[in-house]
């Protein structure tokens, strides 16, 4: 999965998934400028396997995480990326069970398709619990992100996940404990989201609570 090579970077035209926009506006009466994007929403789900007490959380290589690390260089006027020098290991994460909602379907149904997708369990949709929406990307997107909590056990196992091979998704499952989990809110050596270590706060601080 992180055996990345031939990396290049080229400018970004008629994307599906963003769209890059110069805003031009007042505030008060003084002009302004703003450069944002327009992003789908997304879902993401804190998944809780009760069968054998461990979250459930996927790893994947992600390129926008991979260029912020690694410095670029022009080499024959293109801008590239050494990768001897920048392994593919550092735009590996570790995050929610997560997806673009790029159907016009409820946010929860989508959540529940990332997650037999992604994860390989077939959950019914009144385990899928609301935990809250909140957005990110203050200063480029402000997209939505729509949080969820899902206790699975292995009897809903169906499938590997791994995400679907037909879109190229290269996706690990990736199993913690309980006190991993909570070691994982501060470890910064793990390329994390902040989704997913306010999911772990209020998993700790609601559902393990009651629990433990
Ligand atoms: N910017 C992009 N460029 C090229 N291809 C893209 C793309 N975004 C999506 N895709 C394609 O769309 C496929 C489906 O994406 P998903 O719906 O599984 O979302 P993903 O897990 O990437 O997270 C997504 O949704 C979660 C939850 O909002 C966000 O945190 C995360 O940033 C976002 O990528 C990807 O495998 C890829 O092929």
């Amino acid at each position: 999965m992180d055996k990345i090579s031939d990396v290049t970077i080229r400018p970004c035209e008629n994307s599906k998934y963003i769209k890059p926009k110069r805003i031009h506006y007042k505030q008060n009466g003084v002009e302004k400028i703003w450069d944002a994007m327009k992003v789908h929403e997304g879902v993401a789900t804190l998944l809780f396997n009760s069968t054998r007490k461990v979250f459930v959380f996927v790893r994947q290589f992600r390129p926008a995480i991979y260029i912020a690390t690694a410095k670029t260089e022009i080499r024959n006027g293109v801008e590239m990326i050494d990768t001897e020098k920048y392994p593919g290991h550092i735009g590996l994460t570790l995050e929610l069970c997560a997806g673009i909602v790029d159907k016009d379907e409820p946010v929860s149904t989508i959540a529940k398709g990332e997650i037999l997708e992604e994860c390989g369990y077939d959950v019914p949709m009144e385990k899928i619990k609301k935990i809250t929406s909140a957005r990110g990307g203050v200063g480029t997107s402000g997209s939505v992100v729509h949080l969820f909590y899902a206790e699975v056990t292995d009897a809903m196992k169906t499938g590997p996940g791994g995400g679907l091979a037909s879109e190229g998704e290269m996706i690990e499952v990736v199993e913690m404990s309980v006190d991993e989990g909570r070691t994982l809110m501060f470890d910064e050596s793990c390329n994390r989201v902040h989704l997913l270590i306010f999911a772990l706060y209020w998993f700790f601080g609601t559902i393990w609570k009651d629990k433990s």
